[in-house]
């Protein structure tokens, strides 16, 4: 048996004359927290909707800790975040996270939960007057309870304001501690540039990228920008260096990660000329754009 939590291997779905899902490949370990990118439409949803087993599929294979997806194996085993959770209005959070811990038998610290996720004052309030970040807290109380050996989660930051988005990702970091593996689909470049361990990215259903921050931009080569600022004369170091003036006493250049350390020294050896220098890899924006764009070629 694989010691994946996840894996997908050459998951195909369509939904009328348009392939969905092509020949997707994905696997999660435990502990893994991968982001899951794409454009609108691009399947991530769908590609969440098949691993819960709420939508079938018409190729390929998907396992869940060895279960079969909507098995109830899978089902005690995963825990999902939708983009826009519901509860019932006229429950409190304290109701409704207690009614989730019978139904699933899961048990559980239901106050302790509610206190984790920042809702120990509303506990005791109706859900119907929780704001929107207030129940996507809850939803994510509902993905603690159980200790899940996968959680799903589709958009889990959209609507929370910055420090509730921290806090997320505190979870998540909790939960991957803790042996879960975690799967987010997201728009957020730069938060899960710095919070998970892989990115996938899907184009038109077709898995184009699948692998380290590191190891998509040593495949990607794109290149480093340099910042170097001048102590007087930013025109000499710009010719000097070959690069582009900018913000009055600074030269920009690019290089490719292979001339990266030649650039330094040509740097260094303009000694004192040189007062600073700021080196910036490429972002995962920049990669993303890339990976895209490379799909469409
Ligand atoms: N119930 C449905 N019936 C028909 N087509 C659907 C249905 N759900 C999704 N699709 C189509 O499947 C494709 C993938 O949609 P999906 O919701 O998986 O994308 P997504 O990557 O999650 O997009 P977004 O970032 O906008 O949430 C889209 O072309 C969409 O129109």
């Amino acid at each position: 048996m694989s010691d994946m939590t996840l894996t997908l291997k050459s998951v195909c779905k369509s939904r009328g004359k348009l392939c969905v899902l092509d020949d997707v490949d994905l696997s999660l370990a435990p502990g893994e927290r991968v982001a899951l990118l794409g454009h609108n439409g691009a399947g991530k949803s769908t590609l969440i909707k098949c691993v819960l087993g709420l939508t079938s599929f018409a190729g390929g294979a998907i396992h869940i800790d060895g279960a079969r997806p909507g098995s109830a194996d899978a089902r005690r085993n995963t825990a999902y975040l939708p983009e826009a959770v519901s509860f019932h209005p006229a429950l409190t959070g304290r109701e409704q996270l207690s009614l989730f811990a019978q139904l699933s038998g899961a048990g559980g610290d239901v106050p302790g939960l509610l206190d984790r996720v920042g809702l120990d004052d509303a506990m005791d309030r109706r859900i119907g007057a929780y704001s929107k970040g207030m129940r996507q807290r809850l939803g994510l109380a509902q993905v603690l309870l159980g200790r899940p050996k996968l959680a799903l989660l589709d958009e889990p930051t959209s609507g929370l304001d910055p420090i509730s988005r921290q806090d997320l990702y505190a979870i998540i970091d909790e939960l991957a501690g803790q042996g879960t593996a975690v799967l987010i689909a997201s728009h957020a470049l730069t938060e899960v540039e710095a919070r998970t361990d892989r990115i996938a990215i899907l184009r038109k259903g077709v898995m184009v990228a699948d692998d380290t921050l590191a190891n998509l931009s040593d495949l990607a080569g794109l290149p480093i920008r340099l910042r170097v600022r001048a102590r007087e004369n930013p025109e000499a170091l710009a010719a000097h260096l070959g690069g582009n003036r900018v913000n009055g006493a600074a030269v920009e250049m690019l290089c490719s990660p292979a001339d990266k350390m030649q650039a330094l020294r040509r740097i260094a050896a303009m000694g004192e000329a040189v007062v600073d220098l700021e080196m910036t890899p490429p972002r995962l924006e920049d990669l993303y754009r890339h990976y895209a764009k490379e799909a469409l070629q």
